[in-house]
């Protein structure tokens, strides 16, 4: 969330707090590819720990209450400086039900809630479409066409839903409160989302552990236990039921609990078992912060314990000055001998984390991080050579993945195009230079947008398809959303098959770039 989250790689700090893995899930893999661990004892299993029964909250009367119009913890008005760590608001005193008229919790914002004289909404047909996301495959269980029907009738008011949500969570569960962001905004939808992603994926076993794992793992970081998930379960529930008016019903709830019971389940093993290996962070003092632009560091820490991960992949960073305010990060060269890490961080605008980053950090400074994550990851037992394109501060990983390929020491071909705006923007090509210069085997080219250069002018995608062929190689695409996705396209269209190209998740990048 972040409190649960994750997948693919990164280089994310949009605005606004949030954590961890939830919008990070690509279904890209199935279990027995993951790597994520290199060092997984894979036969240690922790006991399972059987997940409490959730109790939905609210009742048929409650669910047509109105909200009275205070604001929750942590959602705007009452919101408290996003770096201020003081707990002892809790609003104890409005821990009550979400109950009759005038005394259900506010959903943060003061949103329309429906009113007591207000008639309900008649009742519709929200059968998902088509076109749908939740439309209902002819394979569908009963239990997932149920669940689809109610994602479908949530979907249009989810941002509502999601306030609501919170709202119930904070008051119903003061002592949750600690566990997220003192500011709500871009944590929000993260939760919520992952739990409708769960829910979408319910007929897909493989693909739903997997999902579901790695959340369970990525929530140990934000001290997530056990017994949190029912009051979860609860309140999303309690959130269904408000805002699904026309196809909740006993069905629809039983369907939901039985969903709810066996997410937590899996999500609550695996982080027992990742227990055993790992732990829930790493601290890591930062030892090196060069400033390359006026706008990107490159960050250089040291791990307080051994950081296994492959290259490729990113981690979840917490910086001292947003507590509970995770961003993600590739990692910025592959493993190294001496376990340092680094990243590649850029300002953006209204971005907290990287900003502090860029602009704050300094040797000294303690920093925390997650678990590694992603499958951006080079197969090294395959022959193919590399077509790497790294936009922006998306070369971060190409990077460690060239230094990944030269320390296997198999000379397979690596064409790495380097795109940026103008020139002053390549702010790593002289390393890349100079790793071509080393090996024979990589070929760096660097490719600008929107300025004058002495390199190839334009897209990344376009000035692709002037070289090739490219039928012998993977792809490999870090970058700003628009270009993985421009990309992809080009790749597919040049004849790359898409199990062949490797991307971060273009979902998580582009709520990062909000
Ligand atoms: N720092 C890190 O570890 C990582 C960062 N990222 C992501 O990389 C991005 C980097 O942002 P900036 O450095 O500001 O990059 P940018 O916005 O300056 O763009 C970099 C390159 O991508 C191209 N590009 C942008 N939009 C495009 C589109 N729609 N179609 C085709 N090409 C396009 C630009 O022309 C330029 O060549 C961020 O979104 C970040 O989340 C991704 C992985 C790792």
């Amino acid at each position: 969330m972040d409190a649960p989250t994750t997948t693919s790689s990164a280089g994310s700090d949009g605005s606004g707090g949030n954590s961890g893995d939830w919008g990070w899930f690509t279904p890209s893999r199935k279990p027995d590819e993951d790597r994520r661990a290199p060092d997984r004892r894979s036969g240690e299993r922790a006991p399972s720990r059987p997940v409490n029964p959730i109790r939905p909250v609210g009742t048929e009367a409650d669910r047509r209450a109105p909200a009275e119009p205070a604001p929750a913890p942590g959602s705007g008005a009452g919101d408290r400086h996003p770096g201020d760590r003081r707990t002892d608001d809790r609003r104890t005193d409005d821990r009550r039900a979400p109950g009759p008229a005038g005394h259900g919790p506010a959903a943060p914002g003061c949103e329309e809630h429906q009113r007591p004289d207000e008639a309900p909404p008649a009742p519709q047909d929200v059968r998902p479409g088509p076109d749908s996301p939740f439309a209902v495959p002819e394979t569908a269980s009963p239990d997932a066409i149920l669940l689809r029907r109610t994602m479908a009738e949530v979907e249009p008011v989810s941002d509502k839903v999601t306030s609501y949500f919170y709202a119930l969570l904070f008051v119903q569960h003061p002592e949750l409160r600690p566990l997220f962001p003192a500011a709500m905004d871009a944590q929000r939808d993260r939760l919520f989302k992952a739990i409708l992603t769960a829910a979408r994926l319910v007929d897909d076993p493989d693909i739903l552990t997997e999902f579901l794992s790695r959340l369970g793992r990525g929530h140990r970081k934000y001290g997530t236990q056990p017994e949190h998930y029912p009051a979860v379960g609860e309140c999303l529930i309690g959130a269904l039921t408000r805002y699904a008016v026309n196809t909740w019903n006993d069905e629809a709830e039983a369907a939901w609990v039985r969903a709810y019971t066996a997410i937590s389940q899996i999500m609550i093993d695996s982080a027992a078992e990742d227990e055993l290996i790992a732990p829930a962070w790493w601290q890591a003092e930062v030892v090196g912060h060069e400033l390359r632009t006026h706008d990107i560091a490159v960050i250089t820490v040291r791990p307080d314990q051994p950081y296994p991960f492959l290259a490729g992949q990113y981690t979840s960073l917490e910086t001292p000055w947003w507590p509970r305010v995770w961003r993600h990060y590739s990692f910025a060269a592959a493993p190294r001998s001496d376990g340092l890490l680094s990243f590649h961080v850029k300002a953006v605008p209204a971005g907290w984390v990287s900003s502090a980053l860029v602009h704050r950090a300094r040797p000294g400074d303690v920093i925390r991080l997650g678990p590694p994550a992603g499958s951006m990851t080079v197969d090294h037992a395959s022959d193919n050579g590399l077509l790497c394109l790294g936009g922006g501060t998306g070369i971060a990983p190409i990077k460690a993945l060239v230094e990944d390929v030269a320390d296997h020491g198999r000379n397979r071909s690596v064409e790495v195009f380097y795109g940026a705006r103008n020139d002053r923007d390549l702010y790593d090509i002289d390393t890349m230079l100079r790793l071509a210069q080393k090996h024979p085997w990589l070929a760096v080219r660097p490719v600008v947008s929107d300025g004058p250069t002495n390199g190839l002018s334009g897209r990344l995608p376009d000035a692709v398809r002037q070289y090739g062929p490219w039928h012998a190689f993977d792809a490999y695409l870090s970058g700003p959303p628009g270009m993985i996705r421009s990309g992809v396209d080009a790749l597919m269209g040049i004849g790359i098959p898409s199990h062949r190209i490797r991307h971060d998740s273009i979902e998580e990048l582009a709520a990062a770039a909000e």
